[in-house]
């Protein structure tokens, strides 16, 4: 069904979940990937750790570095309080064609600003593009070799305030060895570290949430 996984992905949500129910386009492709087959998405398992710091942190301005099918853009809109936004960065557009319709599926377009193209490019746009002055929590969960440039880019650009937060995926696998030594030694930052499992596995990960103190 459908020539690529995000496509099948796709197809599975329209076919099963319902439309206008973030939750229900969540719980149709944990069940998907947990038992047809696998996709890179962060999961129910770590996604429950990324919800309870969404509802902790409440980010008025909150960006994804990495969409893939628009998985945990859903499951972090649905959580969003009112007039608040997430910005969600894709550079390959069959992906991000896939991510605009499940985010459309569920029901939180208006939460959600799907940029298409390279983090690298877009990050010293963010703020005049956007009216931006910073953002109070940032989930990367793009190249996990991309990790530790941008975060040091979004530095740079003065994207991060004093509490701002990080929140990273896949720490342990496949691992962000370089990005997790720079957060957890920086004396810029607070660093700790959520033990999890790779979605839908038993193989350790876990997310790392950093604190920017400025
Ligand atoms: C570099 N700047 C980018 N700008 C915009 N979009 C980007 C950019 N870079 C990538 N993208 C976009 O972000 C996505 C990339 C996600 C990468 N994720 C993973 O590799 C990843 C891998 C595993 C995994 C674990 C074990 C195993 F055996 C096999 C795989 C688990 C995970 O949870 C992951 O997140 C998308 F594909 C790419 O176009
Ligand atoms: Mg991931």
């Amino acid at each position: 069904y459908g020539s690529t996984r995000p496509e099948r992905i796709l197809a599975e949500v329209k076919r099963k979940a319902t439309r206008g129910d973030a939750r229900s386009v969540v719980d149709t492709i944990d069940q998907y990937c947990r038992h047809q087959e696998w996709a890179m998405n962060v999961g129910d398992e770590k996604g429950t750790i990324l919800d309870s710091i969404v509802c902790e942190v409440k980010p008025r301005a909150m960006l994804e570095l990495g969409t893939y099918c628009g998985y945990s853009a859903v499951r972090i809109a649905s959580l969003l309080p009112p007039n608040s936004r997430l910005i969600t960065m894709e550079f390959n557009p069959v992906f991000a064609a896939i991510a605009r319709q499940v985010i459309a599926w569920a029901g939180v377009e208006d939460k959600v600003v799907l940029i298409e193209g390279p983090s690298g490019d877009w990050i010293p746009k963010m703020k005049k593009e956007f009216g931006l002055t910073s953002f109070d929590l940032v989930f990367l969960d793009h190249w996990k070799d991309c990790y530790l440039p941008d975060t040091k880019l979004m530095e740079e650009c003065g994207l991060l305030r004093t509490g701002s937060i990080l929140v990273a995926d896949n720490v342990i696998c496949p691992g962000a060895p370089d990005y997790l030594e720079y957060v957890r030694g920086s004396p810029r930052y607070e660093s700790k570290y959520f033990r999890s499992h790779l979605e839908y596995t038993t193989v350790e990960d876990g997310i790392e949430k950093s604190v920017f103190l400025g």
